[in-house]
């Protein structure tokens, strides 16, 4: 089956949500976002360990306010992130045990992703060595300049909007985090990193209610998706 940890990036500071509390602190039904989020690792079978990434100095207020209490048996570590999404995966990914076979990346703003797609994510990157949740676009994306002037519009069938879990063999991440990192490459998920050395990444068909929540309405949208999944 192999070794498979996780890793969860929620270090942000959340500015498009604009909330008082940082967004994976607000509650999403009886529980913070970020607290179903590592639920949702900690319940899948095959994930081993989870490395937490929080914001600097959050650390001991995630395991008393997010961690206390929930008989979380996974977390590892909880360590704190960077000034983006790249450092903190990075360091996250920089915590695991050297033998770590699989690792899977998934946003602390993402609690609504469910144990199928979870499962379908590790197997593709069991056998192609990166693969990422997905789905196909909805509507008609416009490319623009600075000023608003359309230059083109892509056909729509190629394009599909990635989400995470996004799940590699160990080595293939480090190294592409490594050379990203000594080529000034910021990108803003961890399979572009991939795809920056040339490496294959496989997309596994998600679900369109594995939203990130990034704005007010994402809550909204959450809170109906969970309430629809109580009956
Ligand atoms: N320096 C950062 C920035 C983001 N993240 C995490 O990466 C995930 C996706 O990022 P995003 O939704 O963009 O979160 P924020 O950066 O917090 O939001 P914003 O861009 O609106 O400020 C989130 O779980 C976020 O906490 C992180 O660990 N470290
Ligand atoms: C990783 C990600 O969630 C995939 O959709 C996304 O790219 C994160 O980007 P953000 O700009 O940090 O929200």
């Amino acid at each position: 089956m192999g070794n498979i940890m996780a890793v969860i990036p929620a270090a942000g500071i959340g500015s498009r949500m604009g909330s008082g509390i940082k967004k994976q602190y607000l509650m999403l039904g009886n529980m913070p976002i970020l607290a179903r989020t590592i639920r949702a690792m900690e319940d899948n079978p095959e994930i081993q360990g989870i490395v937490l990434v929080v914001g600097p100095g959050e650390e001991a207020y995630c395991r008393d306010y997010i961690l206390a209490g929930k008989a979380f048996s996974k977390v590892m570590a909880v360590v704190p992130g960077g000034d983006h999404r790249q450092s903190s995966v990075y360091n996250g990914l920089s915590f695991l045990p050297g033998e770590t076979q699989l690792v899977l990346i998934h946003d602390g703003a993402r609690p609504l992703v469910q144990p199928g797609e979870i499962s379908r994510v590790i197997e593709a990157a069991r056998e192609v060595g990166a693969a990422a949740l997905a789905v196909p676009l909805k509507d008609t994306v416009k490319v623009v300049d600075c000023r608003g002037w359309v230059q083109s519009t892509p056909p729509r069938e190629s394009l599909w909007a990635v989400q995470t879990p996004q799940v590699f063999r160990y080595g293939i991440i480090m190294e592409a985090h490594r050379k990203a990192r000594e080529a000034g490459l910021l990108a803003t998920d961890d399979c572009a990193l991939v795809e920056f050395l040339g490496g294959p990444v496989k997309l596994v068909a998600g679900s369109y209610e594995n939203i990130k929540i990034t704005t007010p309405e994402d809550l909204v949208l959450a809170e109906a998706f969970l309430s629809r999944r109580r009956g």
